[in-house]
């Protein structure tokens, strides 16, 4: 079996032409979503990450506005900044790019973010909405996972994902969302024993470690769809995957390429949640599609 390769930038450019037109038309009621992204220091893929949100956010008619901060930014002022954001009535999506410097706690300026302009779906509001079940902003990169899921037409429901990895931003809010799709759900970590056994028995296998080529084809099961969220830089410059993509697409049914598979669409749905969120508060009902 040679597994079919999902790209999420493909997808991504046909949500971003849908989007299009949905930013047009709220421009007709005189309402142009507008994201605001912090960035704090000079890390380089930071720094072009922000910059791929604000020429994301451009090309689809939306407003954006990014605020540099030098490296030395002290918590008070990075608070202070949010509080003003958080009132603006111009501003609907507010995004401070992690990690932070070491001397600012992230949670404390996750948790200042008003939750209704959160569209990363960070803050504890947001998180426990998605736990309920509610309406809300869930984050991106999963929200990203869930959207090729769907779009690739792959059942969800009834099916064992195992998701590797436990990390706020990935790991956690995937492995809920796919329980809320019906879903059976497996997490493991570092600490969990005989893995191999664990993602042998995935329908759907998350892989987000943060280590390069750590899933190789004899972990995945035959017919699997393999989700790969690493992005890693290699020594010759290179992006690669937590997943060994050669071996492993032997196996599965579907698999995520990296560079161009799951990144893409986290910016997608950043987008798609500044929209929502400039419907929210402006008191616009959402699309149906
Ligand atoms: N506040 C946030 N901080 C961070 C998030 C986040 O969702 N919110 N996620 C990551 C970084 N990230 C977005 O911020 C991100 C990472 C990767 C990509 C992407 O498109 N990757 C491309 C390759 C790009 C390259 O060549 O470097 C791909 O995989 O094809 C988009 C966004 C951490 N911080």
């Amino acid at each position: 079996m040679s597994a079919e390769i999902i790209y999420g930038r493909e997808l991504s450019n046909n949500i971003r032409e849908r989007m299009t037109d949905e930013v047009a038309e709220l421009k007709k009621l005189d309402v142009i979503p507008q994201l605001t992204v912090i960035i704090v220091g000079n890390d380089p893929a930071s720094l072009s990450y922000v910059r791929g949100k604000e020429k994301a956010s451009n090309s689809i008619g939306m407003d954006s506005n990014l605020i540099e901060l030098p490296e030395d930014t002290n918590q008070e002022k990075l608070l202070e900044l949010i509080h003003e954001l958080n009132v603006d009535p111009s501003v609907h999506g507010i995004l401070v790019q992690l990690p932070l410097p070491d001397h600012i706690n992230e949670d404390v300026v996750i948790e200042t973010i008003t939750p209704e302009k959160d569209v990363d779906g960070f803050h504890p509001v947001n998180i426990g909405r998605m736990m309920a079940e509610k309406d809300t902003f869930l984050p991106c990169t999963p929200l990203g996972i869930l959207t090729m899921l769907k779009e690739k037409n792959i059942t969800i429901e009834g099916k064992h994902a195992v998701v590797l990895g436990r990390s706020r931003i990935v790991g956690k809010p995937i492995g809920q969302i796919l329980l809320n799709e019906n879903a059976t759900v497996t997490y493991c970590h570092s600490r969990t024993h005989n893995l191999k056994e664990m993602t042998k028995q995935a329908d759907i296998l998350i892989v987000a470690v943060g280590k390069p080529g750590f899933v190789t084809g004899d972990y995945v099961k035959e017919g699997a769809t393999v989700i790969d969220v690493g992005i890693n830089r290699i020594d010759d410059g290179s992006l690669t995957g937590d997943v060994d993509f050669e071996s492993a697409k032997e196996h599965a049914a579907y698999i995520t390429p990296v560079p161009r598979g799951v990144g893409p669409m986290t910016i997608t749905m950043l987008l798609q949640n500044t929209i929502k969120a400039a419907r929210q508060l402006n008191e616009i009902s959402q699309r149906s599609s």
